[in-house]
């Protein structure tokens, strides 16, 4: 997240916006977060915006991102990116830091304070960069997570004592990361002396084969090694890399051996990261392993609820419930909608209701609605697989070859859909509720007994719940 300046290119879009941006915003917004920003490179595809540190790099991702792209776009006449990152040129970028963490303050009480001193272990870990939002106080507990957040927090609260290590899995966009920062924030508040790593398998390479490169393969490995917690993000992505696995190996043992504190995230559970040593994952099993599930409604709800009292929001019920009604997939995109719905009520100080919404949301509903898992998709999925016809979902025929994956069927759509039992009934053919609730047990019952049809249920799940459906 670094970048070079260059004053002397004028660049004229960037010019543009930000000049709207100061009639736009109270001259104390656009002091802290605008005009601190540089336009470090202007193409015809996009811009590159410097940001004098990594808080208000977040910041501005945060809170921003849509705006400015908008902006950009509407001013260019066509469609642009916009990256955000550190410009490292930016003097005294410490005192904007500390000024720019007070104000998030003042807008959303929940963000830590900025740091007064600089303790002995903060000194050791100058790469150690965390959200400050991403605490425990700020993540929603649901029944999807419950799990993964009592086991963070046992782990914050114990390191290195209570579970080792602690591998966290789950989709794209469920708080892995979010739960990884508020472990490290937690040490980081109890005992301020404790060495953290939080890096990503990505950075943790890169910084490998670099090291490699220059000769300083033993700092690299002090930096790791020598540490009381070890968070390492997307874990999966040592997959394939002979080299890196067997230096993460003698890594993690050299922890491990000392009692320290290790934490994993990855998209999937360890049995499931293809090309990965049989030695690491039997490690990453010996802690404990959490998944993170989507979450449910009720959860949603609580999210958007959370997310946007910390904005100062003040939204009506039905936008809030329209929110967590119409966006599920992943957590990462209900902000994303809510910090578009944010922006706009800024700019037009108008009322919000539920229609504006929906045309401002368009894209993002747009996308869900592709992803989201229809009682037909399923149908579709199940049949392809057992190569019958789509039409024996719905037909009354009913021999075993056709009436279990039936049953699959009404299972998954149990499962995955948010319809009654009724409407499931009534999707397959127009059978009764109780019919679902049979083809439910039958399922669960058979699933627990062989092996080979819970596999299969579970490839079902993952592939239309991973969006290939
Ligand atoms: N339960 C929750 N409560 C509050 N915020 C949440 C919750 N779950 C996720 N979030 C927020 O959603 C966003 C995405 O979460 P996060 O980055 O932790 O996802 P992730 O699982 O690490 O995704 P990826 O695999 O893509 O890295 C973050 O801003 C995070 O704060």
């Amino acid at each position: 997240m670094t970048g070079m300046l260059n004053e002397t290119v004028n660049f004229q879009l960037w010019d543009t916006v930000k000049s709207d941006f100061s009639g736009l915003f109270p001259d104390d917004v656009y002091r802290t977060w605008f005009e601190p920003l540089r336009c470090l490179e202007e193409t015809d595809e996009g811009i590159t915006l410097g940001a004098p540190n990594d808080f208000a790099v977040i910041w501005i991702q945060d809170n921003y991102l849509d705006l400015i792209t908008r902006r950009l776009q509407e001013a260019a006449g066509r469609s642009m990116t916009l990256s955000v990152i550190v410009d490292t040129v930016t003097e005294d970028a410490n005192r904007l830091e500390r000024a720019q963490i007070e104000t998030a303050r003042e807008a959303r009480p929940g963000v830590p304070p900025p740091p007064t001193s600089r303790t002995a272990a903060e000194l050791n870990r100058p790469n150690l960069i965390l959200n400050p939002r991403n605490n425990f106080e700020n993540f929603v507990i649901g029944s999807g997570n419950q799990m993964a957040q009592a086991a963070s927090f046992a782990v914050a609260t114990s390191p290195g004592k209570a579970y080792n290590p602690l591998f966290l899995f789950g989709d794209t966009g469920l708080g892995k990361t979010h739960l990884m920062h508020a472990v490290a924030h937690h040490i980081l508040t109890s005992r301020p002396d404790t060495r953290i790593a939080y890096v990503s398998t990505e950075k943790f390479t890169n910084e490998y084969i670099e090291a490699i490169q220059t000769n300083s393969v033993t700092r690299f490995r002090q930096r790791y090694r020598q540490v009381d917690v070890l968070l390492i993000d997307d874990i999966h992505f040592l997959s394939g890399k002979e080299r890196i696995q067997e230096e993460f190996f003698h890594t993690f043992n050299e922890l491990f051996e000392r009692q320290k504190q290790i934490v994993l995230s990855s998209d999937r559970p360890a049995g499931e990261i293809a090309r990965l040593e049989s030695r690491l994952v039997s490690r990453f099993q010996w802690g404990f392993m959490a998944d993170i599930q989507p979450p449910d409604y009720e959860t949603r709800l609580a999210i958007i609820r959370k997310k946007a009292h910390n904005m100062n929001l003040d939204l009506p019920e039905a936008i809030l419930d329209f929110l967590a009604e119409r966006v599920s997939r992943n957590v990462r995109r209900m902000e994303g909608a809510l910090t578009r719905v944010a922006g706009y009520a800024a700019l037009m100080k108008s009322e919000l209701n539920v229609d504006t919404v929906e045309t401002l949301l368009k894209d993002i509903l747009h996308e869900e609605a592709q992803t989201q898992v229809t009682v037909e998709k399923i149908q579709q999925k199940v049949s392809d697989y057992h190569k019958l016809r789509l039409s024996d979902m719905v037909s009354k025929r009913r021999p075993a070859n056709i009436a279990f994956p039936r049953q699959i069927a009404m299972y998954l759509s149990r499962v995955l859909t948010s319809h009654s039992l009724q409407e499931i009934g009534d999707a397959f053919g127009g059978r009764d509720h109780g019919t679902v609730i049979h083809a439910c047990k039958t399922v669960e019952n058979i699933m627990e007994q062989d092996e080979n049809v819970s596999r299969t249920v579970e490839y079902l799940k993952k592939q239309l719940t991973s969006g290939r459906g």
